[in-house]
């Protein structure tokens, strides 16, 4: 696993004219996970894009050491393709893989096109695509939405697999996460 570190100092976030929330820091060693959890509309979401690099913040700073891979509700996977050559594409980029079809329970839909995938099956797919990522530091926005009961089990085991290899992980999940090393930010408590 590749050297990794994540930290937030003193994070703000603004969405139109509105602050979402303020103060939030926390600062993330190799084996540990965060899962941000609160109300709908708090800005968990936000804060994952904030730092995953793809919002600005309103104030303070992310620090980050090593790739990041994130899973939202929207897979970064061509939607005409088929799903094995959408997944090919990123191991053209990425490297080659062990088998995350075969581990995600996907091999059967190499050929299917992304987008006639249901939603679980999209998520898999997203949750392959990570897989095939290597990236040290995990940025989850969601990631049981959708998956049946077996699935969300598989991607609970995914996630402490990952850590127990000493890469991070950030959660946002309205779902119980058990992990050794697991810290907690309510959210509501930096509504601003
Ligand atoms: N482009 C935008 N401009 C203004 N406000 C926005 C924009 N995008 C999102 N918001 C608002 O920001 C707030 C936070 O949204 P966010 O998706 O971060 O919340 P969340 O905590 O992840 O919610 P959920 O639990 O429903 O996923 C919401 O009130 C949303 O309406």
């Amino acid at each position: 696993m590749q050297e990794c570190r994540l930290a937030a100092r003193d994070l703000a976030c603004r969405r139109g004219e509105r602050i979402l929330f303020a103060g939030v820091s926390f600062a993330l060693e190799p084996g540990e996970a965060l899962q941000l959890v609160g109300p709908n509309g708090i800005g968990k979401s936000s804060l994952i894009r904030i730092v995953a690099g793809l919002m600005q913040a309103f104030g303070g700073a992310v620090e980050r050491t090593g790739a990041c891979g994130l899973v939202d509700e929207r897979p970064a996977l061509d939607p005409l393709l088929p799903l094995g050559e959408a997944l090919a594409f990123w191991r053209r980029i990425d490297g080659p893989t062990d088998n995350e079809l075969a581990r995600l329970g996907l091999s059967d839909l190499a050929d299917v096109p992304v987008r006639y995938l249901s939603t679980g099956q999209k998520k898999r797919a997203a949750l392959a695509r990570l897989l095939g990522q290597d990236a040290p530091v995990w940025l989850l926005d969601e990631p049981l939405n959708g998956l049946d009961r077996s699935a969300a089990a598989l991607a609970r085991e995914l996630v402490a697999e990952h850590c127990a290899a000493g890469g991070i992980c950030v959660i946002a999940s309205h779902q119980e996460f058990a992990l050794p090393a697991l810290r907690r930010i309510d959210m509501a408590e930096h509504a601003a």
